[in-house]
């Protein structure tokens, strides 16, 4: 791998009075304009894991203890002088929203992190005009952020950190208020955001959009990582937390004997597989 754009090994943490780590040993690297979905149980470190990748823990953690190594782009965390300097390279999302907004108005909740940065105002306005669009957010910009709904928020505070222009993404369950199309609309950006080249690690527990948007899969339990793979790999093994329903009943149909092609990670590999299978096109089915 070339410089990889995360590279952690033996990261370990425990909590104050805990009776056992929040994360055991974890290592792993993550290649630049990855997307790594984070899968796993509650309490299986997966939150903790991104505030140490982001420097809240130790920095802003006093009750938990770690140890282990961190770089980003090679440049040990330890290295950098503190939290706003970890922030240039690194944007955390986390799994509240409320806690992030901090502004009345959503175009105030988007600039003010560039203004602080002395970002000038042309390229202020060119990422707020592509946040609003990739994030579908233009109808919001002069909304109050208090009377937003729990996705509108969600979806703001995902395109106030893009603003920041950070080379890495952390995203703690960014869609957990969002309907299906909000939840395909934020993967498509994630999506379109790798390509460009950022890094994203996405916690999640919709693990049908993980196995169709996600390069890499992490499977975590009790502070440690199970599996790490393809999604199709991680998905098909033993060590997976949840499988997408649709390869539940794709296997079922195997065992018998009614499902020959691939296995199908999502609804619309299904679906295609479906159609090469019985030679019907979808929509004709749908007629009949
Ligand atoms: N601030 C804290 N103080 C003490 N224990 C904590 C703290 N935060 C998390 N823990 C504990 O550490 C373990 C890992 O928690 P973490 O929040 O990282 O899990 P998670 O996989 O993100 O869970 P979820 O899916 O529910 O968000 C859990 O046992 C949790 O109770």
């Amino acid at each position: 791998m070339s410089t990889p754009a995360l590279a952690v090994s033996g990261l370990s943490v425990r909590y104050e009075g805990a009776e056992r780590r929040a994360l055991d040993e974890v290592a792993f690297e993550v290649a630049p304009g990855q997307i790594v979905g984070i899968l796993g149980p509650t309490g299986a470190g997966k939150s903790t894991l991104l505030q140490c990748l982001s420097g809240v823990i130790p920095r802003h953690e006093d009750g938990a203890a770690m140890r282990g190594d961190i770089a980003l782009f090679s440049r040990p965390l330890t290295d950098f002088a503190g939290l706003s300097d970890i922030t240039e390279t690194i944007g955390l999302v986390l799994q509240d929203p409320e806690v992030q907004l901090v502004n009345t108005v959503v175009r105030e909740e988007l600039v003010w992190g560039m203004e602080n940065r002395g970002v000038p105002v042309p390229e202020i306005e060119r990422r707020l005009s592509r946040a609003a669009e990739l994030f579908g957010i233009g109808d919001l910009l002069d909304r109050f952020t208090h009377a937003l709904s729990g996705g509108e928020k969600q979806r703001v505070v995902v395109a106030s950190v893009f603003c920041l222009s950070p080379r890495i993404m952390l995203l703690d369950e960014p869609t957990s208020e969002l309907d299906p199309a909000g939840t395909e609309g934020v993967m498509n950006a994630i999506r379109v955001l790798a390509d460009e080249g950022v890094t994203v690690l996405v916690v999640e527990h919709k693990v049908e959009e993980l196995a169709v948007y996600a390069d890499r899969l992490i499977a975590m339990r009790q502070g440690r990582i199970e599996a790490t793979g393809t999604p199709r790999e991680v998905l098909m093994g033993t060590a997976a937390p949840d499988r997408p329903q649709v390869l539940d009943i794709a296997l079922r149909l195997r065992e018998l004997g009614h499902w020959e092609s691939e296995l199908p990670l999502s609804v619309p590999a299904a679906v295609t597989a479906w159609e090469a299978m019985t030679n019907t096109p979808h929509s004709d089915r749908n007629r009949t």
